[in-house]
């Protein structure tokens, strides 16, 4: 085995373990954008299953925007071939956010009408457990994004509960970042299926992850350095909120 596929076994591993995100018995919902860390989520959680002493059951959950027909035929393939079970959304939220009607930022809209449908579709399924394909990259991304954008210290966290525990968000790819996951998907044979979303490649999040790769490529340590600062935190030397 290549070192990158034991790399990645062992840090979703770890993150399995260190956040507690899956238990015996679980049915689990996995979100597939077409992208290659949701692909590649899907397939190692359903690798792990013949490693591990616990048993989950997982059915991918794909959110057609609307854009084009042909990535969740594609998708659709994918899952059959595999033999995943299998939920496609047909949905028209991606043109809905970029209608002249709506007045806000459509990534925002389209967005928060995914994650609806997401969370609805998990509990349909009787999955208490709704897996996303976040990576390392776009944890650090985030936090930087609320600090620039929404003038806050806030991520996103490895395992969520939502509804009172009804339903938890799990996002086993936290330690794995966007270059390591990218060639493992590429030597699983994985397809790529590009995004059509018009906004997907010209948003804010784009200026925030070119800034961090300029920074990546003078220091190798500093993408692993921001991920640990986010859980140390050192509230004695941060000033205090101007009002309240
Ligand atoms: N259309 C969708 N249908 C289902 N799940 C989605 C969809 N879009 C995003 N997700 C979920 O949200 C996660 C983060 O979304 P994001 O837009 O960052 O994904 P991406 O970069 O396009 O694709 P990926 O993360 O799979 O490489 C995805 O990994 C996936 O789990």
């Amino acid at each position: 085995m290549a070192y990158i596929d034991q790399e990645v076994r062992r840090l979703v591993g770890k993150a399995v373990h260190r956040y507690g995100l899956i238990q015996d018995g679980d049915r689990i919902a996995v979100a597939v954008s077409g992208g290659k860390d949701s692909l590649l989520l899907l397939r190692l959680l359903r690798e792990r299953l013949r490693r591990v002493p616990i048993h989950y059951d997982l059915i991918a959950i794909h959110v057609d925007l609307g854009f084009d027909l042909e990535p969740a035929d594609r998708l659709q393939r994918f899952f059959q071939e595999e033999g995943f079970d299998h939920r496609i959304l047909r949905t028209d939220y991606g043109l809905r956010a970029h209608s002249p009607e709506n007045r806000e930022n459509p990534c925002f809209l389209c967005a928060r009408l995914r994650r609806a449908a997401l969370f609805r579709t998990a509990r349909e399924l009787k999955c208490a457990t709704l897996a996303l394909g976040h990576n390392q990259d776009d944890f650090i991304e985030t936090f930087f994004m609320n600090i620039c954008y929404s003038a806050q210290t806030a991520g996103m966290v490895p395992r969520q509960p939502f509804f009172g525990g009804r339903l938890t968000v799990i996002r086993p790819l936290a330690l794995v970042d966007s270059e390591k996951a990218g060639r493992l998907a590429r030597r699983l044979g994985l397809p790529r299926i590009e995004n059509p979303c018009p906004t997907a490649k010209n948003s804010r999040r784009s200026e925030i992850r070119k800034l961090l790769q300029s920074l990546y490529r003078q220091n190798r340590k500093v993408r692993g350095n921001i991920f640990h600062a986010m859980s140390h935190v050192n509230q004695e030397y941060l000033p205090p909120p101007l009002k309240g």
